[in-house]
C-alpha cells in the first residue's frame, strides 16, 4: 500500500513507539521564539537540565515583540538570547536581524523536504510548504525537543486536498484557504494533516504554499503539507547547491517525500478554485467566510499588512500594484510590517515602500506586533481591521476589537475605500 508525505517521514525518523499509535520522531529542527521557549528554558533550568541536544539544529528568533515594548517582553527577550549564547546556538537573530519566525526560518533555507519540525507556536504548519512535517507542539514537548532532540506524536491520518484550476484575478492563496477553512469548518482537520496537491498548488509560489499551509491548524489541522517539486527545489537551491550535483539530482532526491499515487487517505477533498472570487471574513471565527462581493458595508479604522500568513514580499507587491498612485481613506489607519529585514529591504529596493507611504502607510520594523494585540497597532474597543493575518478571535488585535482576514490585494482595496473593498477593480 501507498504512502502519504506524514507517512514517510514518520517511518524515516521513528525512534520508538510507546504505546500503539504513539510514534517518537527524531527532529530535525527545533524553531525558538520568545513568548514560548522561555518557560522551557526556565524549566529546563529549574530542573537542572540546561542543556541542548544540538545547537546547530536549533534556530531561534525574537519577533512577537521587537523592539520589547516593556520590561516584561525585555525579560522574555534577555532569556532567550541568554539561553542562545549560552548554548552557542549560531542561528539566533535579534534586532537588526530579526523577523516573524515562519517567513524568517525558510527564508534563511532552515526547511528541507521530508524534515520534522516542532516550534512551540501554532504556526509552525506554515513549513509544511516545503514537504515537511512540521507541528506546533506544548512547553512540555519543547522541553522534550530541546533536550533530546525527539517529539511524540500521534500517528496522523491525513486529508488530501485535490486543489484545481486557474486562480481568477484577485483570488489568491489566502482566498483558497480561506475558502477551505469556511468549506470543512474551524474543526474540520483536527488530529489531520492537511495535504495539498493539484494543479492550481503546483503553480503557486514558495510564498503562496506558505501562506496555505499558515492557516492548515485554523481549520485544527496538525500540518499543512505540499508536495515537494521543481519550484521547493527552486527556492532552497541557494542553500543546497553544494549539496547536489544538479537540480534534477535534488528533485529526485526531494520527491521521495511526494505521497503515493495509491496512498490512503482519510478523506479526499475536491477544490475548484475556477469560480472563486475574493474572500473575507465576518464573524469571529476563520470558517465564517463571505465573498467580498457579498457582504455588507463594512467601515474600517485600521489595515493591517503584515505576518507570517502574508507578510512577505509577493503579498507586498501584490498590495502596493493596488495601492499605487492613490491614498488610504483618511478614516483607516494603514500599517504595514514586513515580515522579515529582507523582505523590508528588497521592498524599499523595489520601491513598494515609497507607494506604501505616499498612500499613507506606516511602515513598521519586522515583527508579529500588531498580530497578536501585542504592539505596532492595538485595536480600542469597538474597532475594526482589516487584516492580512491569520486569526480573527474577539479582541485578537487589541480587547474588544474585530478582525476580518483576507489577501492583501483585498486588504490594500480595503484601505483605500475605507470598508472591506473588492481588489479586481484596481487589478
Ligand atoms: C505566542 C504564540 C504562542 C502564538 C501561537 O502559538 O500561535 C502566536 O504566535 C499566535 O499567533 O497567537
Ligand atoms: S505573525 Fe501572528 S500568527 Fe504569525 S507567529 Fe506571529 S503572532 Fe503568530
Amino acid at each position: 500500500m501507498g504512502k502519504t508525505t506524514a507517512e514517510k517521514i514518520f517511518e524515516a525518523h521513528l525512534v520508538e513507539e510507546p504505546f500503539p499509535g504513539t510514534k517518537v520522531l527524531k527532529l530535525d529542527v527545533v524553531l525558538c521564539h520568545e513568548i514560548t521557549t522561555p518557560i522551557a528554558i526556565d524549566d529546563l533550568i529549574r530542573r537542572g537540565k540546561d542543556r541542548v541536544f544540538d545547537p546547530s539544529r536549533i534556530k531561534a528568533v525574537i519577533d512577537h515583540v521587537t523592539p520589547s515594548k516593556d520590561s516584561k517582553t525585555a525579560t522574555q527577550a534577555k532569556i532567550l538570547r541568554d539561553w542562545a549564547r549560552r548554548h552557542a546556538i549560531r542561528d539566533f537573530f535579534d534586532i537588526g536581524a530579526n523577523g516573524v519566525c515562519h517567513a524568517l526560518f525558510p527564508e534563511k533555507g532552515f526547511i528541507r523536504p521530508g524534515n520534522t519540525v516542532i516550534m512551540g507556536d501554532s504556526h509552525t504548519c506554515t513549513h509544511g510548504a516545503f514537504g515537511a512535517f512540521a507541528a506546533g507542539i506544548g512547553t512540555t514537548d519543547l522541553e522534550v525537543g530541546i533536550l533530546k532532540g525527539v517529539c511524540a506524536f500521534r500517528q496522523p491520518k491525513t486529508i488530501k486536498f485535490n486543489v484545481t484550476g486557474t486562480l481568477p484575478k484577485g483570488v489568491y492563496a489566502k482566498d483558497v484557504i480561506l475558502h477551505i477553512i469556511g468549506k470543512i469548518g474551524v474543526n474540520g482537520a483536527t488530529d489531520r494533516v492537511m495535504e495539498f496537491h493539484g494543479d492550481t498548488i503546483s503553480a503557486m509560489t514558495m510564498e503562496s504554499r506558505m501562506t496555505l499551509c499558515n492557516m492548515a491548524i485554523e481549520a485544527g489541522g496538525t500540518s499543512g503539507i505540499c508536495q515537494p517539486d521543481a519550484t521547493t527545489v527552486e527556492f532552497l537551491w541557494p542553500f543546497i547547491q553544494e549539496e547536489f550535483a544538479s537540480k534534477e539530482a535534488a528533485l529526485a532526491e526531494y520527491s521521495k517525500w511526494a505521497a503515493d499515487a495509491d496512498a490512503e487517505y482519510d478523506q479526499v477533498i475536491e477544490i475548484d478554485v475556477a469560480t472563486l472570487q475574493p474572500i473575507s471574513t465576518f464573524g469571529y471565527k476563520p470558517d465564517q467566510v463571505k465573498f467580498v462581493a457579498d457582504l455588507p458595508d463594512t467601515p474600517l479604522d485600521q489595515v493591517y499588512l503584515g505576518s507570517c500568513t502574508n507578510g512577505r514580499l509577493e503579498d507586498l507587491r501584490i498590495a502596493a500594484h493596488v495601492l499605487k498612485g492613490k491614498r488610504i481613506a483618511p478614516t483607516v489607519r494603514g500599517i504595514l510590517s514586513p515580515a522579515t529585514p529582507k523582505i523590508y529591504q528588497e521592498a524599499l529596493h523595489e520601491g513598494l515602500i515609497d507607494i506604501f507611504m505616499e498612500a499613507g502607510f506606516c511602515i513598521t520594523n519586522p515583527t508579529c506586533g500588531a498580530c497578536l494585540g501585542m504592539s505596532n497597532g492595538v485595536l480600542a474597543e469597538g474597532e475594526v481591521c482589516a487584516s492580512t493575518t491569520n486569526r480573527n478571535f474577539m479582541g485578537r488585535m487589541g480587547k474588544g476589537g474585530m478582525v476580518h482576514l483576507m489577501s492583501p490585494a483585498t486588504a490594500a482595496a480595503s484601505a483605500i475605500e475605507g470598508k472591506i473593498a473588492d481588489p479586481r477593480k484596481y487589478l
